[in-house]
């Protein structure tokens, strides 16, 4: 396509601009990517100083989900925040807030956001991040998060921004998925990556190996046969990659393929997982499908499911096709592996 915005290069602004030329319904929509993308940029700084700007990991209260928030989880809600007041933003659900805070009454989109995700990572100089999905907002005076109770399929426009590195923004409204990277010495995010297009199968799994022991039949057959690589029915050896934080996982995955876990377990309050619908887990599917790869509970598409609550957990598996299917067949029974584990058992090999 002979159009200089989508050239590698070229800045967020004209690319948005471009979008926007081409459907002019999502004018509002880019107003709140460049909002968002501006607090992603002072949030970037102050990373960017780590322990030279105070300690960022200092704790503080806890927020809607029981987690201590940190001093870097209280500045980036705050950044967002003051960004989305100045867009055409009429309600946020942030991670940050137990409620849905009202910014502009009125106005036609809603935002969910995980200001700073990756939180235990704050403090220890790895990849944190700033997850978002925007829809449209919806009136209905006897629901207080009608906005927020849409399928993920609503949103019009949803990514991340990793601060690793380099500081990038990955982000799709609906039409393939790109990466910018943050220019520092312009404070802009320019063109990287035109089109992302994770390939269908991988040898690279990411999961959180310590809660095995709590994970659900499925879950732990499938990563037992992953384990028992190239002699075991998946015929393939595998490589292992965790980071404990998400944006940086799903960054992984989408440049270079490889599958994500976050099941629900039989810890108290994991049932669900860990992984918030609204703000990390349906902006990350929509990412991943529109660059080719998938996202699931399981059994559901990760976009097909309506909110109940704005902090709602959800079992998250994403990523390559090959490997999401795989995952689903687990569940229902069609890999009859479930169940049979000789690693993860109560006779288990790794228990004598
Ligand atoms: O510590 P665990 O249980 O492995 O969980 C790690 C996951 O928790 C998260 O940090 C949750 O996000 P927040 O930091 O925004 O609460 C993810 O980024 C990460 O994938
Ligand atoms: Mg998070
Ligand atoms: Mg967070």
């Amino acid at each position: 396509m002979a159009d200089e915005s989508l050239e590698v290069g070229a800045h967020l602004d004209a690319c948005l601009a471009r979008a926007v030329s081409h459907n002019p319904a999502l004018k509002d929509t880019a107003v709140v990517i460049a909002a968002i993308a501006g607090a992603a940029i002072t949030i970037s700084e102050v990373i960017g100083r780590g322990a030279l700007g105070g300690d960022l990991a200092a704790t503080g209260s806890k927020n809607s989900d029981g987690d201590v928030q940190k001093a870097l989880d209280v500045i980036a809600h705050q950044r967002v925040t003051e960004a989305l007041q100045a867009a055409p933003v009429a309600e946020v659900a942030s991670e940050e807030a137990d409620d849905v805070m009202r910014l502009n009454p009125g106005a036609p989109l809603a935002v969910a956001i995980d200001p700073l995700d990756g939180s235990s990572n704050i403090g220890v100089n790895m990849a944190v991040g700033t997850i978002f999905g925007i829809r449209p907002a919806v009136q209905d005076a006897g629901n207080p998060i009608a906005s927020f109770t849409t399928p993920g399929t609503a949103q019009l426009a949803a990514g991340f921004v990793t601060y690793g590195p380099a500081t990038a923004l990955v982000l799709t409204l609906g039409e393939g998925t790109q990466v910018y990277v943050l220019d520092r010495a312009e404070r802009a995010f320019r063109l990287t990556h035109p089109s992302l297009d994770v390939p269908a199968t991988t040898k690279e799994y990411a999961i959180n190996a310590s809660n095995a022991r709590h994970w659900e039949a499925p879950i732990k057959a499938f990563i037992e046969d992953c384990l028992r690589g190239a002699e075991g029915p998946r015929d393939k050896d595998y490589n292992m990659r965790w980071l404990g934080s998400l944006v940086a996982d799903a960054q992984r995955v989408l440049m270079r393929g490889g599958v994500f876990l976050y099941p629900g377990d039989q810890r108290k309050g994991y049932a669900q997982g860990r992984l918030r619908l609204l703000y990390e887990a349906a902006p990350i599917a929509m990412l991943m499908e529109q660059a080719g790869a998938g996202a699931t509970d399981g059994e559901r598409r990760i976009l097909d499911i309506e909110a109940t609550g704005i902090h709602e957990r959800v079992p998250l598996v994403f990523g390559s096709t090959e490997e999401v299917e795989c995952v689903a067949k687990y569940f229902d029974g069609r890999n009859h592996a479930a169940g049979r584990s000789p690693l993860f058992g109560q006779r288990g090999l790794m228990r004598s």
